[in-house]
């Protein structure tokens, strides 16, 4: 089986223009077929708040009303997506950048009001992925650049979480290829102490996730992380990884693992 590197990057390293550039030169460098997920939340963030749009985030998901869906898809689809895919064409990468709407990749269904009113954001499902359109772009030789933004196949588009949209599509391309997701941050991996970068803890698996998440070592955007991790991992893909940005060709270039393994 052919190996398909899908990478996920987060807001903390697309914030800062020169580890952006030094990770999308990195990136630019994987051998073979890729495909990056990018955030962005911290950005979108931001602009809300200097448009005047209160943010409201809950355990790392946002709350997507109306304007905050205007500035997500302006921010995410417009504003990020596009700056890396020019980034990594200068880098000699063919990058391709997409919302799930592009050639319908990702459709998605709005979620239904719970305990908690989410508003525009669209949760996704591994079968309802085109996968047969991903594989044309892979076998043509671009890089798809996902951008976290889905669409509800009736003319809206929804803000879906971009670990979300890294493990879903993993697990969707997890029949064809030999699958190895890594999520990239700012940190080594999944710390004991969030603030000790000495404290990495380099294996989770399904047994020791919930004494980590119930006394609060793991907390905030580390929770859907973790959560889509473990899942890929259960749905067949083969290795996941959550690493510094900076080790990311450690894991696919020299195939040594790096920060955070996840095993079964
Ligand atoms: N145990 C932990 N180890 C590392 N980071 C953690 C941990 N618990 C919470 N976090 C937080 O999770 C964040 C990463 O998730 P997230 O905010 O979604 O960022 P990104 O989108 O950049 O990946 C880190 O910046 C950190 O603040
Ligand atoms: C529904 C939802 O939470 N969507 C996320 C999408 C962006 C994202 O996931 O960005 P990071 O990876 O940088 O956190 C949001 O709007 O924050």
């Amino acid at each position: 089986m052919e190996t398909v590197y899908i990478v996920k990057i987060g807001g903390n390293i697309i914030d800062d223009a020169g580890k952006l550039k030094q990770f999308l030169n990195d990136f630019a460098q994987i051998p073979g077929s890729k495909i990056l997920i990018h955030g962005g939340g911290k950005i979108a963030t931001e602009i809300s708040k200097s448009l005047g749009i209160q943010p409201q985030l809950i355990e790392g998901r946002r709350i997507t009303d109306a304007n905050s869906l205007k500035v997500v898809i302006m921010v995410y689809a417009g504003l990020i997506n596009k700056n890396i895919v020019a980034q990594l064409q200068a880098a000699q990468c063919n990058a391709i950048g997409l919302t799930g709407a592009d050639g319908n990749c990702i459709p998605a269904k709005k979620r239904q009001v719970g305990a908690i009113d989410y508003g525009f954001v669209g949760d996704i499902e591994a079968s309802q992925i085109n996968v047969e359109n991903v594989q044309m772009l892979l076998q043509n030789g671009f890089t798809p650049v996902f951008a976290p933004i889905t669409h509800d196949t009736t003319g809206n588009l929804l803000n879906t979480n971009a670990d979300t949209i890294a493990s879903t599509l993993a697990v969707a391309l997890a029949p064809y290829y030999n699958v190895r997701l890594i999520y990239c941050f700012e940190k080594k991996g999944v710390l004991r102490d969030v603030n000790d970068e000495e404290s990495l803890i380099p294996e989770i698996s399904p047994s020791t996730y919930p004494e980590l998440r119930e006394n609060g070592v793991i907390a905030q955007g580390m929770i859907p992380k973790m959560d889509n991790a473990l899942q890929a991992l259960q749905q067949g893909v083969k290795a996941v990884y959550i690493s510094h940005a900076d080790d990311m060709l450690i894991i696919t270039n020299q195939q040594k693992p790096a920060g955070t393994v996840l095993h079964l």
